[in-house]
């Protein structure tokens, strides 16, 4: 039975929200035929009595080419059945939907109005380790093929529309999408953007910079290390900067009041206490926490918010010849829509950026017999690239008065919270980076 065979395939991939978990079962929601041997099936996985959807799509073939191998998930009557993004002949017909404005069976692919879709390029599927499925085509389009789907329009499509409409710098230029009806709401099922052909990845331009200290000789500080990285984190600020007031003026803006505050803080509280139950080794910290959100509580002012990017970090960001560029505006995957969707203060995004330099400077110390005598380096280069971020935010127009700092801090311990969850459950290795993050700093 294809559902079986399903659930047995799709508990391993990388893109799957549920690991750790058993799956109760899999059911098939959705099955259209896009074109014959390519089916596009929403799954419904139940696991705990808690239901997922997942995008996939099917290829089937009567005999299956060895280049196709690594994505088979089965046979069944005979016929091979494979995780169809591997094959670019069927995901070509992705980007003919879109550039014809194509629907099949309820499956509407589209393209921005205006633009011109070359059809000839042939995808490649992404090698990054992802939430979701990115195809390449040649050196033109990257398209995002959501898995979990969530009814609804995805932030991302949302804003990177409305921010490309305003003609603002900072963003890959959206192409198309793809979307359907889930619970009777439009759903995008896919979003097709520039492929930044030329750009490198923020993680890895950072990680190289860190590299690099690491290897020079201890007298040699961070500031005249080859490798520094602190004018690009500056940069990194001002762009950040300029994308939170494109998204102030492109959407409602709010201010929340002393009240409110509170309410935020106990927002803090409660996914430290959820992360608790899963991730013991929160617990000991758990007290500084909750004197770190306190002073939240006690804020007498109020709070400026916005539509904001949601899981700011450097993976997210990429350089061109040019300029910076943010991507993947969708909040934290696997938070409600509403919750990714909401009006935040910006410093939430500043604070996962800040909290990524933690990450840039210490991932290379774990399991490294060096570890010791690298803490201080990790710690100089984190505050550093740190600093000039903000210098950079500020520089930019972005807003961090002496005031926003108890809030700054919270947001930073609320995403290392996030982020250990997220490390426990997809890489339990690197657990102890987010821990870093609740040791006692200077104030
Ligand atoms: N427009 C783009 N141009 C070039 N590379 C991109 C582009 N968008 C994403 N990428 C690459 O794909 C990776 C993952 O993209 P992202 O949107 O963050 O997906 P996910 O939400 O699944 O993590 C990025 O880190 C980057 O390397
Ligand atoms: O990029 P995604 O939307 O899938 O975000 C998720 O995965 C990220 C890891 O890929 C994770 O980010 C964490 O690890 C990064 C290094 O790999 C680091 O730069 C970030 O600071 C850290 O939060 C992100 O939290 C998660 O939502």
């Amino acid at each position: 039975m294809l559902d079986e065979l399903l659930a047995a395939w799709i508990g391993r991939q990388r893109w799957f929200g549920g690991k750790g978990r058993a799956i109760d079962a899999l059911s098939i929601e959705s099955d259209v035929e896009l074109a014959p041997g390519l089916r596009h099936l929403v799954a419904a996985v139940w696991q705990e009595g808690s239901r997922e959807r997942y995008q996939i799509l099917l290829g089937e073939r009567a005999e299956l080419p060895d280049r196709l191998g690594h994505a088979l998930i089965g046979t069944l009557g005979g016929t091979y059945l494979y995780d169809a993004v591997h094959d670019s002949d069927l995901m070509g017909l992705l980007l003919g939907g879109m550039a014809r404005d194509e629907s099949r069976g309820g499956i509407r692919m589209r393209h921005v109005p205006g633009v011109e879709i070359d059809t000839t390029p042939k995808s490649l599927v992404l090698g990054a380790e992802q939430s979701n499925t990115s195809l390449v085509f040649g050196d033109s389009y990257i398209c995002k093929l959501f898995r979990r789907l969530i009814p609804g329009v995805n932030p991302e499509l949302e804003i990177v529309t409305a921010l490309a409409e305003r003609h603002a710098p900072h963003i890959a230029r959206p192409y198309g999408w793809i979307e359907t009806e889930l619970d009777g709401t439009a759903t995008t099922l896919a979003i097709m953007q520039e492929y930044l052909c030329t750009a490198n990845d923020g993680w890895d331009l950072a990680l190289a910079s860190v590299r690099d200290l690491y290897a020079c000789m201890p007298e040699i500080s961070a500031a005249d290390a080859g490798g520094d990285f602190a004018a690009e984190s500056l940069r990194l600020g001002v762009a950040t900067a300029r994308v939170h007031k494109e998204l102030a003026e492109a959407f409602p803006t709010g201010v929340i009041q002393c009240h409110e505050v509170k309410r935020m803080a106990e927002g803090f509280r409660q996914r430290l206490r959820r992360a608790m139950t899963e991730v013991p080794a929160l617990r000991p910290h758990a007290d500084a926490v909750e004197a770190a959100y306190h002073k939240v509580d006690q804020l007498a002012a109020e709070v400026r918010v916005q539509r904001v990017h949601g899981d700011y970090h450097l993976g997210q960001v990429m350089r061109t010849p040019t300029e910076w560029v943010v991507l993947d505006f969708e909040g934290e995957p696997g938070q409600p829509l509403a919750e990714r969707t909401a009006l935040y203060s910006p410093l939430r995004d500043v604070a996962g950026m800040l909290r990524s330099f933690d990450y840039a400077a210490r991932h290379l110390l774990a399991d490294n017999p060096r570890a010791a005598e690298l803490e201080p380096r990790a710690e100089e280069w984190a505050d550093r690239n740190r600093m000039a971020f903000l210098d950079g935010y500020i520089e930019g127009g972005g807003a961090v008065t002496a005031r926003d700092a108890a809030l700054l801090h919270a947001f930073e311990l609320s995403k290392a919270v996030y982020e250990v969850v997220y490390e426990a459950r997809n890489r339990p290795s690197w657990v102890p980076i987010p821990l870093a993050a609740f040791r006692p700093r200077p104030t």
